[in-house]
C-alpha cells in the first residue's frame, strides 16, 4: 500500500530523527553525472538503510536526464514514499504518477499560478499528495490558498537550473509567511550540518540531493543528516 510522505515525515520526527527526503539524482546541470558507476537501486537501498523519510526522483529528461520508467521502478522497489519532481502542468501527468504508485508529486506555484489549487485537488482525488513548491512571497500566497498538506520552499531559483548555489536564507524568509497547517520542506542547496540546522528551525523536513550524491561516504553523510544536527 502506498505510504503518505506527510505521515513518514511525522513518524521520523516522532522517532527523534531529522526528516530527510533523499534524492536519487542521476544528473545535475552543474555537476554532470551523479551516479558515477552506481545504479539507481544501489542508491535507493543505501537511503533505505539510513532511515530517510522518503525518496525524491526527478523525471525531467532534458536537464536532469530523468526517466519516468525509472521512477516507476523505484516505486516498485521500495516501501518508502516516493516523490516525483518534474514540471508537471496536466491532469494526465497526475494520473500517470498515481498509476505508477508514486506517493507525492511536485507542483510548482510559479509555473501553475492560479491552477495550483485545482491540481492539488486532482492529486488528492487520486490518492497522492502534492508538494507545492514556492520560492517567493507571491508563490507563498498561492500555496497557502491550496489544500496542500506539504509545501516545499526551494532555496534555489529553479529558472536558473542550478547555476545558483541556493541559500537557506530563502527558507528563513519564506517559511514564517506560510501560516498553514501544511508541513514545510526546505529543498535544495543544503550541503552542511549548519544548513540543515538552520533549515530545520523553520521546516519539518529537508530535501537533499547533491550533497549526498557527491559524498565520498554516501551512507555516512546521510546518517549524519538523519541523526545529527544541533543548533546552527
Ligand atoms: O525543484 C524544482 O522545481 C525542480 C523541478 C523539476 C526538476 C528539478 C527541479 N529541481 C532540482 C531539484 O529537485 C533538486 O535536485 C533537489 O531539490 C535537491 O537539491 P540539491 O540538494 O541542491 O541537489
Amino acid at each position: 500500500m502506498r505510504k503518505y510522505l506527510s505521515k513518514m515525515i511525522k513518524l521520523r520526527k516522532q522517532e527523534g530523527l531529522n526528516a530527510v527526503i533523499a534524492e536519487i539524482k542521476v544528473h545535475s546541470p552543474r555537476h554532470g553525472d551523479m551516479l558515477r558507476g552506481r545504479s539507481v537501486f544501489d542508491i535507493l537501498k543505501a537511503y533505505e538503510r539510513c532511515d530517510v523519510a522518503g525518496i525524491s526522483y526527478i523525471t525531467e529528461e532534458k536537464h536532469f536526464r530523468g526517466s519516468f520508467e525509472t521512477f516507476r521502478e523505484i516505486c516498485r522497489n521500495t516501501d518508502l514514499p516516493v516523490l516525483r519532481k518534474d514540471f508537471v502542468t496536466s491532469v494526465d501527468e497526475v494520473e500517470r504518477t498515481a498509476e505508477a504508485d508514486g506517493s507525492a508529486l511536485l507542483l510548482i506555484a510559479r509555473v501553475l499560478g492560479d491552477r495550483t489549487a485545482e491540481l492539488v485537488d486532482v492529486c488528492h482525488d487520486h490518492g497522492i499528495e502534492a508538494l507545492v513548491e514556492v520560492h517567493s512571497r507571491d508563490d507563498a500566497s498561492i500555496a497557502i490558498e491550496t489544500g496542500a498538506r506539504l509545501i516545499g520552499i526551494n532555496n534555489r531559483d529553479i529558472s536558473r537550473l542550478e547555476l545558483d548555489d541556493g541559500s537557506v536564507e530563502v527558507t528563513e524568509t519564506i517559511a514564517p509567511l506560510l501560516k498553514t497547517p501544511a508541513l514545510k520542506v526546505s529543498e535544495s542547496g543544503i550541503s552542511s550540518l549548519e544548513h540543515l540546522a538552520r533549515a530545520l528551525k523553520h521546516a519539518d523536513a529537508v530535501l537533499v540531493g547533491t550533497a549526498f550524491m557527491l559524498a565520498d561516504d554516501l551512507e555516512g553523510k546521510v546518517r549524519e543528516f538523519v541523526r545529527g544536527g544541533g543548533d546552527a
